[in-house]
């Protein structure tokens, strides 16, 4: 489990670990990590150009000091000092002992361009909002400019709590963090802004009574969590999901959704719906009902609303029952919230997995204030609802009921899974491993992993299908468990 820490949990952390480490011991770690991976950013040291932009905090004390590493190995090493009364003394006379100068930073942009290596000092952790006006040609210059980016515990203008990006920020190739993971490099838009990210331990004790606010799951957590049919496993003891989707107009949400859930576990796919013989004709394995979800026969978990339009009736069967549903799409629209209330306070779970503009509709907010806002927006989802949530985006979130505790981020995601249809696919998996015994929030974050996982396989760089996705859930499936 990758897991991220608030600045809060970040700076309680740290003055733990100061008050027992010998003074400047944390700021020599990180910039020893740091000034490690600029190297092997570079190849050769000796002789490259390395730009420091350099704040008026720690974060630039960082890149002074890494500065003054690169400087002893032979490379040239000037330092743009953004508030020149300002910058951390050590490190500004660290690197200067090392043979490295200032220059000033009105004309700076030339010497960004030309660097080999651009150091992002301009502020960490402790930033506010996007950068200042003064950074902003500066950034521009490191962008354009034909050296690589590596910022210094996050990229300078996005928030490291919420993964926001309101105004400039600069764009890295290579984050290198210290001490924990921050929200912010793992979740979009903050996340684009990260490029690769690299982890330097300072010896900062995050675990214990520390609660993560983000957690990724890795290839073994889902590995843990995916259902293994035991040797006397029958059909229904594996689970039967349900799925309720389609109409006349959409068969094709009915189509897809079933082919998700046939790859995700459950023992057998009980589909009751309009679209019928499309399904039939596309996965023959079906159990097909021609009743309403409540006549339907057993199932161990629901899927409702993909393709649905304005079944609102059918929306309110599968809400009704006592088993775990999973509510996608035209579902979402039409579950009320005094509806799925209900079923959290009768304890049966449910997951809703809207998209951002689904999500805004119901927050009742524009779609950009979602996009660029999606760990509040989910949280405030869940507890709205009191029902986990899984926010779908090119790095979807899952909260769980209430929308408390660690938010699961999604790593494997693929921008091309922006495809129609391809959430269809998503239901009917995360249904499948809701009737397989999930609990909402592992069902959902492992239902998401497999189906990135398996986006990738397919595109390999080029576009997808939805059915191209559900095709390659096996192997995903197999890669997840083989570790
Ligand atoms: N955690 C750890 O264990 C360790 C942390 N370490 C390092 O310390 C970093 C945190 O250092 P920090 O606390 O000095 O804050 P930092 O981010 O440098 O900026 C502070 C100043 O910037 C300013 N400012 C604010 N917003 C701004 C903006 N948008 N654009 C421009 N400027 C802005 C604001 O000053 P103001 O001008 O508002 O008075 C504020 O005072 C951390 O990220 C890591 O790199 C490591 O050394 C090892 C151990
Ligand atoms: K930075």
């Amino acid at each position: 489990m990758r897991t991220a820490y608030s600045v809060e949990t970040v700076r309680a952390a740290e003055r733990e670990l100061m008050a027992r480490a010998p003074e400047g011991a944390l700021m020599q770690r990180a910039a020893a990590g740091l000034a490690a991976a600029c190297a092997d950013v570079l190849g050769r040291v000796y002789g490259s150009r390395v730009v420091l932009l350099v704040g008026s905090g720690d974060n630039g004390g960082d890149a002074l000091y890494a500065g003054a590493r690169l400087a002893r190995r032979g490379a040239g090493v000037r330092a743009v000092l953004l508030a020149p009364g300002r910058a951390h003394a050590g490190g500004l006379a660290a690197l200067r002992r090392a043979g490295g100068s200032v220059v000033a930073a009105g004309g700076a942009e030339a010497c960004v361009e030309q660097a080999d290596l651009v150091v992002d000092g301009i502020v960490g952790i402790g930033g506010k909002g996007g950068l200042r006006e003064e950074a902003v040609p500066l950034a521009e210059a490191a962008r354009r400019g034909r050296g690589v980016v590596v910022a210094v515990d996050l990229p300078s203008g996005v928030d490291a709590d919420t993964g926001e990006a309101r105004g400039a920020a600069v764009r890295a190739d290579v984050t290198v963090t210290f001490g924990a993971y921050k929200p912010g490099l793992l979740i979009d838009p903050a996340r684009e802004y990260a490029g690769v990210v690299r982890f330097v331990d300072i010896g900062l004790e995050t675990g214990g009574a520390r609660t993560p606010e983000v957690e990724a799951l890795q290839h073994a957590d889902v590995a843990r969590l995916l259902p293994v049919p035991a040797a006397e496993s029958d059909k229904y003891r594996r689970g039967v999901v349900g799925v309720a989707a389609g109409s006349a107009r959409y068969p094709g949400a009915a189509v897809l959704a079933v082919g998700g859930a046939l790859r995700g576990g459950a023992g057998a796919v009980r589909y009751v719906g309009p679209a019928g013989g499309a399904v039939l004709a596309r996965h023959p394995e079906t159990l097909v009902s021609e009743r309403g979800p409540a006549r339907a026969g057993r199932v161990q978990a629901w899927v409702v609303g993909p393709g649905a339009g304005d079944d609102a009736a059918t929306v309110g069967e599968v809400l009704a029952a006592d088993v775990p549903v999973l509510i996608d799409a035209d579902g979402l629209r039409l579950a009320g919230v005094e509806a799925v209330r209900a079923r959290g306070a009768r304890g049966v779970p449910t997951l809703m997995t809207p998209h951002a503009g689904e999500a805004a509709a119901l927050l009742g907010v524009e779609r950009e204030e979602v996009e660029s806002g999606r760990l509040a927006a989910v949280r405030e989802l869940a507890g709205r609802y009191g029902a986990a949530v899984l926010l779908k985006g090119s790095t979807t979130l899952v909260a769980q009921a209430g929308g408390g505790g660690a938010v699961r981020v999604n790593p494997t995601g693929t921008p091309w899974l922006a495809t129609a249809g391809s959430g269809d696919v998503l239901s009917g998996l995360g249904g499948s491993l809701l009737a397989a015994g999930l609990s909402a929030v592992d069902a959902g974050s492992a239902a998401a992993y497999l189906h990135g996982l398996a986006g990738r396989f397919a595109a390999e760089g080029a576009p997808v299908s939805a059915e191209d996705v559900a095709a390659r859930i096996p192997e995903a499936w197999r890669s997840v468990v083989r570790g």
